[in-house]
């Protein structure tokens, strides 16, 4: 077989992420403020510690502007809905981001459920993921949409394809589901419970992998040719570790995107397209 094509999700964000920063500008020049990006982190993880640096960062670069909260460990769940209550109020805020995992003592669903499902940038809320289910414009998760935009860029055709998808969770399996069968593919969403991943997983023409272990998907998951999309990330004593076995899928699969440099950075661009369509909205700029 021909070399497996890498899914190049750095490359593609990077090349976005400046078209972005153009229509930022442009807008600027006009008179118009910068759009506004709320992200609030609780306690002292040091992976969200990084990861929302990075956000931040990413932000800055195209002319968004970024203003944090940083809640220390032992927060309530009052405590966060009152910076939730603030950024919702906010009207130099158009994108608000609570990074997870909270603190086990604060209610999730309540945080999530207090951001204005117009500025709910992550696609988290009940409204938003309904606005999903139902076909209706809302605000779509930043991993699935960044996994599509990744597949669109590649050609990889969907319609009439079947698409396994290893995982159920409400940030990435859940809807990643839901965007693939809107694009027509035949869709099956295997998790922890399910008996004998892999013979469902070798089915797949496009096979999306967010099952949070390291390393599970290995050759015998794969169907020779398939589109594997490794959204896992691990940080072992030697570098980054996805989700799928690269070394063990690579004589088999078709195309993969690889960790790091496929999904993460896809992540962040929808974020700041998320944060634009919402500022957008806001100004009564065209879409
Ligand atoms: N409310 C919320 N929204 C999220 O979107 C969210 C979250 N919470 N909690 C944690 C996960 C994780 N996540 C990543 C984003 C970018 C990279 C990323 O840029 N990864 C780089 C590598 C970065 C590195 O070196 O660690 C890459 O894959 O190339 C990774 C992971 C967003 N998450
Ligand atoms: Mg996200």
């Amino acid at each position: 077989m021909t070399e497996p094509m890498l899914l190049n999700g750095q490359r593609l964000a990077a090349e976005m992420r400046g078209q972005l920063a153009a229509q930022i500008a442009r807008v600027r020049a006009q008179g118009y403020r910068a759009p506004g990006l709320a992200v609030i982190l609780v306690g002292d993880d040091p992976a969200s510690a990084i990861y929302v640096r990075n956000k931040k960062r990413a932000a800055q670069e195209i002319g968004i502007e970024p203003v944090d909260a940083v809640l220390p460990q032992g927060s309530t769940t009052e405590d966060v809905l009152r910076v939730v209550d603030q950024f919702n109020q906010d009207p130099a805020i158009d994108g608000i981001l609570v990074q997870m995992p909270l603190p086990p003592q604060i209610e999730t669903e309540t945080v999530l459920a207090r951001v204005r499902p117009d500025k709910d940038v992550d696609g988290l809320t009940v409204t938003n993921l309904g606005r999903l289910t139902a076909g209706e414009e809302g605000l779509v998760p930043c991993t699935p949409k960044g996994i599509l935009r990744l597949l669109e860029a590649y050609d990889i055709a969907l319609a009439g394809r079947r698409a396994v998808v290893v995982g159920r969770s409400r940030l990435v399996g859940l809807p990643v589901a839901l965007l693939l069968m809107q694009r027509q593919a035949t869709v099956t969403v295997i998790h922890s419970r399910t008996p004998e991943p892999e013979t469902i997983a070798r089915q797949a023409d496009i096979l999306v992998v967010a099952a949070g272990k390291p390393h599970l998907v290995t050759e015998d998951w794969i169907k020779p040719g398939a589109v594997v999309i490794d959204v896992g990330i691990h940080r072992g004593d030697h570098g980054l570790l996805g989700d799928v076995d690269r070394e063990r899928v690579w004589s088999r699969v078709g195309a993969l995107s690889p960790v790091p440099g496929g999904v993460g950075p896809m992540t962040i661009l929808e974020l700041l397209d998320n944060t634009w369509t919402a500022y957008r909205r806001h100004e009564g700029l065209s879409e």
